[in-house]
């Protein structure tokens, strides 16, 4: 196992602005291969505001990436609601769902989801173009993104060519480029070496200081659990503050 790297924890934030995600009750069941469904878990609370950095760690198969999917409206509760930016989910069509989704969040997926037919700077400038920024400042945005992770000079690069840790380096300047006020990462360090893991865990959390964002990380890091303001463990039975040392992995 690899030295882990330790981080500085970020200080709490100042409560002054409503809710950027708020979660209430929610339930996630799977099917079974018996037609059956399985719970994961349920009475699911959860509150970020601008500048919150917290760590949801748990043991493997409990659900976190699940959990991740119904927090950007991507996948639907069995019960419970999810609001982003004073907006509900529940009963909005996918139009809807989509467009809040490319407004309000910066998805770090632990299959990174890059296109391959893009060059990385295509890639990483999708948020800022879906936004409606005109493609020059958009690849030029893309590009300083990309220097930021570590790939100056590799925006005409294609997916095809590029490492594990790359492709997770650019997943990450495409879920920063447009400042989303929530940053939600599965597993943003997983396929990295300590020093880019520290490089790309310095960013979420200057994402969260400077752009104001509040950042959610799934994580099995010790070292990333620490170095948020608040760690928190998914079990079945919701969330909980994790108590320290006691990673579920
Ligand atoms: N669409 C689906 N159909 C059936 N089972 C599913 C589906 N999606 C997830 N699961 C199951 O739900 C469980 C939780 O999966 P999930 O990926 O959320 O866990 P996790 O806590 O993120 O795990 P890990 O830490 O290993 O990444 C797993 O057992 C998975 O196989």
């Amino acid at each position: 196992m690899r030295p882990e790297t330790p981080f500085a924890p970020t200080a709490p934030a100042v409560r002054t602005a409503p809710a950027v995600l708020t979660a209430r009750g929610l339930a996630k069941s799977v099917p079974t291969a018996a037609g059956q469904r399985r719970q994961l878990f349920a009475h699911v609370d959860l509150d970020l505001h601008a500048g919150d950095v917290a760590a949801i760690t748990g043991e493997s198969g409990v659900g976190k990436s699940t959990l991740l999917n119904l927090l950007a409206g991507l996948d639907q509760p069995d019960a419970g609601n999810v609001t982003i930016g004073g907006q509900a989910l529940s009963g909005l069509n996918e139009a809807a769902t989509t467009a809040i989704r490319c407004r309000h969040i910066g998805f770090v997926f632990q299959a990174f989801h890059v296109l391959p037919h893009l060059d990385l700077a295509r890639n990483v400038a999708l948020p800022l173009v879906l936004a409606g920024a005109a493609q020059g400042p958009a690849l030029e945005a893309a590009r300083a993104m990309l220097d930021q992770v570590g790939l100056a000079g590799r925006g005409s690069d294609h997916p095809a060519v590029l490492s594990g840790g790359e492709l997770q380096r650019v997943a990450i300047a495409r879920a920063l480029v447009h400042r989303p006020p929530l940053v939600l990462a599965d597993e943003p360090t997983g396929n990295l070496d300590p020093d880019t893991a520290r490089r790309i865990l310095d960013l979420l959390l200057a994402s969260a200081q400077q752009a104001g964002s509040a950042v959610l990380i799934v994580t099995h890091s010790e070292a990333v659990a620490q170095a948020a303001g608040r760690a928190l463990s998914l079990s079945a039975s919701g969330l909980a503050p994790r108590a320290p040392g006691a990673l579920g992995a």
